[in-house]
This record gives structure tokens, sequence and C-alpha cells, in this order.
């Protein structure tokens, strides 16, 4: 049994309730209720349009929702109402790091630099916000030691070491993921937001990242939310999935539970609403078929 089975009893650090998210008349996300456990993997998955980037937007501040309430608990039980928290207090305060569906990078300053950058807000408060903080105080100067080690322990779980130094913008695109998530990392979330981390990859990068967000989960406990559209990504790592189609939830259970689900397997086929039962009955006898080679 995983890790993260064991602690489904847990209070769920993440509770997206009745989540609704309107642009003028068109309905992105519809009464939209789940669950993120800590230390689990949950993946938002649907087709194209169905809403995944509006939840991520709402959950990291980026959109204010039309109704409804998002609420992140840390395991030492402080809680957080995100969708009353500005976006910076949702990273700094709240400890939500995420990245985005195009990298967004800054691309003319070194992989160390994208490191340390994240790492501003805990060393400008050791300087007391003050330039002689930032010239003398031993506190500043332990400050910025822990910041570079941070830097240097993310280099090497992403395998970045040898490009240290180099322009973030000259790293292969495979790379540059790897360097979002660590610069994610360096931020010390308790829930680590990837936006279609898989995107563009390489069947070996795609296994690499696989590897390194098992870690994050396992070595940190980190919870990680995840959009993709990679389903071996999705079936590979997740211990939770929740489906959208249309801004509606329509499926929500552990990868087998969703991967034969009509409703499902109807979205992502694009079949109409009354197709969905012939789905059903096709779904059933691929299944009687795999049984019946199982038993032969
Ligand atoms: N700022 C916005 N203004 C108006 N409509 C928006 C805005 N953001 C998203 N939408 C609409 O909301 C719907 C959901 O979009 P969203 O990007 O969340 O889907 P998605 O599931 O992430 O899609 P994809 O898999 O293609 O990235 C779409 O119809 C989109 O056009």
């Amino acid at each position: 049994m995983s890790a993260s089975l064991q602690t489904r009893t847990a209070a769920p650090l993440l509770q997206v309730d009745h989540l609704t998210m309107r642009f003028g008349g068109l309905v992105a996300i519809n009464d939209l209720s789940f669950e993120a456990r800590a230390g689990d993997i949950t993946a938002l998955i649907g087709p194209n349009g169905a809403g995944k980037t509006t939840v991520f937007n709402c959950i990291t501040g980026f959109y204010k929702p039309t109704e409804g309430m998002i609420t992140l608990t840390h395991p030492d039980g402080s809680s957080y109402l995100l969708e009353r928290l500005p976006d910076f207090r949702i990273n700094w305060r709240a400890k939500v790091a995420r990245t985005f569906q195009n990298i967004r990078l800054f691309q003319g300053m070194t992989v160390l630099e994208n490191l340390l950058v994240a790492q501003h807000n805990p060393l400008m408060i050791a300087s007391g916000m003050t330039f002689l903080g930032v010239l003398g105080t031993k506190g500043y100067r332990e400050s910025s030691r822990k910041s570079i080690e941070k830097a240097e322990y993310w280099l090497e779980k992403t395998g970045l070491v040898e490009r240290a130094d180099d322009a973030a913008g000259d790293l292969p695109y495979g790379a540059q993921r790897r360097l979002e998530i660590a610069r994610a990392m360096c931020t010390d979330p308790v829930l680590l937001c990837l936006d279609e981390p898989a995107a563009g990859l390489n069947p070996r990068e795609s296994l690499e990242l696989n590897t390194l967000l098992r870690s994050i989960r396992k070595d940190h406990g980190t919870a990680i939310l995840l959009i993709e559209h990679d389903m071996s990504v999705v079936m590979e790592i997740s211990d939770h999935v929740v489906v959208l189609d249309y801004g509606t939830k329509i499926a929500d259970g552990t990868p087998e539970e969703v991967r034969n689900d009509p409703r499902v397997i109807a979205a992502y086929l694009g079949v109409e609403d009354e197709e969905v039962e012939e789905v059903e009955a096709e779904v059933e006898v691929v299944a009687e078929q795999v049984e019946a080679e199982h038993k032969a």
C-alpha cells in the first residue's frame, strides 16, 4: 500500500467547495468540489477547455472565483481561505507554488539565479528590509547561505548542476521544465501545482519527470496537484484523479476507477450524452473479454 493511501483518512490539505467561475455568460467551472490530500499526487484531467487551468488560476489567486471556497490546511492545523488571499500571499504565506503551461522562467538569468530569486522573500526578511541589513547582519549571511544550499540541493535533484551558470533560456526544453519545478520547490511549498509538466517531453524525459515527482512526494511530503494530458504520466504516478468536462466534475477516484468510467471515456471520445450507454456497454464487453483472457 502506498504511503498516500495510508494517510487517506487524514484531513484534506486542499478542499475545493462548490467552486464556480464565470466569464460573462461562459461557465468555465460549474459547482466543482474535490479534495487533495497531504502526500498525494492528485491529477486534474479532462478534454481541452474543460476548465483545468481555470481551477489552478482560482487556487493560486490569478482569478477570484465567482462562487465557492478553497481551503488549504497545513499539517500544523493552520488554515487559509485561498479565495480571499492575494496571489503573493498564497505563495508566500499559504505555501502554494505553481508552474505554468507555457514555461515562465527568467530566461536571461542563469539557472542558479532563477533558484535564488525564488528565495527573495526570506532573504529580505533576514535583512530587516534595510540596506545595512543586506550589507552586514549575521542573520542575512546565514539566510543567504541557506538559500544557496537549497538551490544546490534542487540543482542536484533535477540534474542541472552542470548547467548552473548557463542562462535558463539556453537549456533544452525538458531541462527548463525541471528548472521550473526546482524553482517552485525552492519556496518550500506544501502544495505544488503543475500545469502540464510533461508537455513536450520525450519518453525518457517523461520517465525522469515521474521519478522527480515521486521523490518530491516521498522525500518532502509535498502534495502535488497536476494537470496533465499525458495519460501514461497520470496513470503511473497519481494517487487520485479528478475528471472535468465542460467545467463539471464527471469522475473522482483512483486511476483505475476513472480509467474504466464510461463518462470519462465518452468525454475523451467526444460522444453525445445518449451515446454514453453505448460506450458503457462496450467497456463492459471489453472488461469481460480481458477477464476471460486472464482466466484462460
Ligand atoms: N480569462 C478568461 N476569459 C474568458 N474565458 C476564459 C478565460 N480563461 C478561460 N476561459 C475559458 O474557460 C474555459 C476553460 O478554459 P481552461 O483554460 O481552464 O481549460 P483547460 O481545461 O485548462 O484547457 P486546456 O487543456 O486546453 O488547457 C474555456 O472555454 C476558456 O476559453
